[in-house]
């Protein structure tokens, strides 16, 4: 038996629509993620209990990990023998912190390992990727790479091994936000234009190729300057009660950046220091969240995807 956790990311990192994300690590130590326990049994059977598994459907075939074992078994490891698979679902669902990845990459990683399949990096992102995008309403690889590889991902189909890992500098803080309400993807998708403008679509190459540059040659404030949406967010905000206030106050107290995580409706700042963090968590706990949501100051998740060797009992939302 053995436990594999997949942490919470923040996808398109603001200047990366579908093509950026970054792993999140409270800074309090909890685990902020799925888990999936994997072990031989006698018949095969799956299970889904934590925080959250009372927000998914009941049927275990509309639960993607177990769609996910039952195309391993068919297409990947028929030979793997019965296992019980327990998906530990501790992400809110529409959460905006890649809750539907978190349960796909970790089930996938669990499998990889139990049957010893050892699938190349390409081939487990792409599964990976298939089964997010039957739910999310589209294929992006921007919570399935930083959730499995971990760290700052730019990800995508054109990028051999479908991800560079991007260094950030070791002291910002990220400050995540659920409000307690949920947003689905694919809704919030559906919002977006089909198609932008070349004037748009060149601001977008220049802004991305630009803040990739300043973190590769360590010009972090230069990077922080220019992190801002065009593409996804003026859709999105309006869907998303509490973002105006937000966008207004976070930059007030120092925030350097603010942005939607993913679809939303969770919020991130951008920070760098502890002291503004806290202060942007503090006001986000009072001005943002309900008694369904919470708060939690974070750096990047440079592990990604593992092995529990602990159990999973700091395991909170
Ligand atoms: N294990 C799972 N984890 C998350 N969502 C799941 C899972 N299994 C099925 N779903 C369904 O997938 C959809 C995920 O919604 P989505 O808005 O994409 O979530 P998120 O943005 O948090 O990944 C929901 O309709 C949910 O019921
Ligand atoms: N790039 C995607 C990211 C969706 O993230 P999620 O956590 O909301 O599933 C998008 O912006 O649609």
């Amino acid at each position: 038996m053995f436990e594999v956790y997949a942490p919470a990311s923040i996808g398109n990192f603001s200047v990366g629509f579908d093509a950026l994300g970054a792993a999140l690590a409270p800074i309090d130590g909890c685990l902020l993620g799925d888990v999936v326990r994997i072990e031989a049994a006698d018949e095969e059977s799956f299970v889904c209990s934590g925080q959250y598994a009372a927000k998914l459907p009941s049927a275990a075939q509309e639960n993607l990990a177990y769609q996910c074992l039952m195309h391993f078994r068919q297409h990947v490891a028929p030979e793997m023998p019965p296992v019980r698979l327990e998906l530990k679902k501790n992400l809110p669902i529409g959460s905006g912190l890649g809750s539907s990845a978190c349960s796909v990459v970790a089930t996938f990683a669990a499998l990889d390992k139990f049957a010893n399949t050892q699938l190349s990096q390409v081939q487990l992102i792409e599964l990976m990727a298939d089964f997010e995008a039957i739910v999310s309403g589209g294929r992006h690889y921007d919570n399935i790479s930083p959730c499995y590889l971990g760290g700052l991902q730019l990800t995508g189909d054109l990028i051999p091994n479908k991800s560079i890992s991007l260094p950030v500098n070791p002291d910002w803080y990220y400050v995540v936000a659920f409000p307690g309400f949920s947003l689905n993807t694919a809704k919030a998708r559906s919002v977006l234009p089909k198609e932008i403008s070349l004037h748009d679509s060149v601001e977008f190459a220049q802004r991305l190729s630009a803040f990739t540059s300043f973190l590769l040659t360590g010009q972090y404030e230069l990077a922080l300057s220019i992190m801002a949406d065009h593409i996804a967010e003026p859709h999105r905000a309006v869907l998303i009660d509490g973002f105006a206030e937000a966008k207004v106050a976070l930059p007030e107290l120092g925030a350097k950046a603010m942005s939607i995580s993913g679809a939303g409706p969770t919020l991130f700042a951008v920070c760098t220091d502890l002291v503004t963090a806290e202060q942007c968590a503090d006001w986000l706990a009072q001005n943002y969240i309900n008694d369904q949501g919470f708060c939690h100051i974070c750096q990047l998740d440079n592990l990604g995807t593992r092995v529990l060797e602990n159990g999973a009992n700091n395991v909170t939302a």
